[in-house]
């Protein structure tokens, strides 16, 4: 009788241990899946626990505006070449009226003059002309020669020559970061300048951050930021009438912070007032210079103000150390012998010139394909 209600009692037991088993199993898989989570606390997000807002249903979702697209200029190499037919203007005195007198069966004194006062029109300066038209007389007269082909290259040669191809015209980038100062007046097409110049240092593969120190003009900061925004560029801008020099100063701290290859300053370039020039240039170099030197200081000229333009540089030289020239406009000039004349009397290479309004129509400057482009066989 024990053992029948031992059995009983252990049965019991047996019973309600396997319930206790199923019953959840049963409500498990009667549960539905968890719909997902509609919230997220802030404390989750890295915040303080309060609740964030609510995801958007589906149905609310804007769509996001598509990315701008980050162009990718072409590297620089050939660019002068290619862009050769701008200098159109400047090829009509030099390739044809310099080659028409100078193969003239006879060449007399007139011609001589002839050729110097061309010259002289293309503003390559008296100087400059005398020196390559003497030049030029006596290698005619020794060589005796009235071939075209062969006179051409003379002349070529000689203007290559007064263009000094031993020139240095690279620019000193490759810093961590460089900084390049770009000076000017305004309208010499300085903050287009600027954001070329960023393009080509782009297109030959250097990171640039650009720093709108022309705090005067508002125009200048806003056009430097599309420039910018058109190869995914970073711009340090002030608010409008900001100290330039304070602005100069963020761009290039946040050019150490961030790594970027090089930092161009675009700065700005009022001349009615030569000492108050002087003071801001000489203020944005020092403050910039606290973090390191300046090591290049691109002069911006426009080709057609001529003799204006070469008295605007004297001001510039006196305040800043300019390295390099940028020649801009010279599409839209005959007087491309600005470029002999701006060498010799200031002394400083050209480094880039500009042909054209398009974002890549600044090509760095090479004497030979220059000159070619002026008295090539093409021109
Ligand atoms: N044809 C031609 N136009 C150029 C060249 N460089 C700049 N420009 C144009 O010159 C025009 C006027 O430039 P600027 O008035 O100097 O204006 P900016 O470049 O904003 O200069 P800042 O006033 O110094 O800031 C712009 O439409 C430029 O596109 C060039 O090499 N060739």
């Amino acid at each position: 009788m024990e053992y029948v209600i031992l059995g009983i009692v252990l049965a019991g037991v047996l019973l309600l241990a396997g319930l206790g088993l199923l019953v959840p199993r049963i409500r498990r898989r009667a549960v539905p899946p968890a719909p997902p989570r509609p919230t997220e606390t802030t404390e989750e997000a890295g915040g303080v626990g309060i609740l964030a807002p609510e995801r958007p249903a589906e149905a609310d979702v804007v769509e996001a505006p598509p990315a701008p697209t980050i162009e990718t200029p072409a590297p620089t190499a050939g660019r002068l070449i290619r862009l050769r037919g701008r200098l159109s203007r400047s090829q009509n005195v030099f390739g044809k009226s310099l080659l028409a007198v100078l193969g003239r069966d006879r060449l007399d004194e007139d011609a001589w003059e002839e050729i110097e006062d061309s010259l002289i029109g293309a503003d390559v300066g008296v100087e400059a002309t005398r020196q390559i038209v003497d030049r030029l007389r006596e290698r005619t007269r020794v060589l005796g020669t009235r071939n075209p082909t062969e006179l051409r290259a003379l002349l070529a040669a000689e203007l290559v020559e007064a263009l000094d191809p031993t020139l240095d015209r690279s620019l000193k980038v490759g810093g961590k970061p460089s900084v390049l100062l770009v000076v000017g007046v305004n309208g010499s097409g300085k903050t287009t300048t600027c954001g070329k110049i960023a393009r080509v240092l782009i297109a030959d593969g250097h990171s640039v951050l650009l720093g709108a120190a022309d705090t005067f003009r508002a125009a200048a900061s806003e056009q430097l930021a599309t420039w910018a925004g058109r190869v995914g560029a970073e711009v340090v801008r002030g608010p409008e009438g900001a100290d330039p020099a304070s602005v100069a100063f963020d761009a290039v701290k946040k050019g150490v912070d961030t790594g970027v290859d090089t930092v161009l300053v675009d700065t700005a370039g009022r001349l009615q007032n030569k000492v108050g020039l002087m003071d801001e240039l000489g203020k944005v170099k020092r403050v910039v210079e606290k973090q390191g030197p300046v090591d290049e200081t691109l002069l911006v000229l426009d080709a057609t103000t001529g003799q204006n333009g070469l008295e605007q540089a004297r001001v510039f030289m006196e305040v800043v150390d300019v390295t390099g020239v940028v020649l801009t406009k010279l599409d839209g000039t005959a007087k491309g012998g600005i470029v002999i004349a701006v060498q010799r009397k200031l002394g400083i290479p050209v480094k880039l010139v500009g042909l054209g309004e398009g974002p890549d129509d600044l090509a760095p400057f090479e004497p030979a394909a220059f000159v070619d482009a002026l008295v090539g066989t093409d021109a």
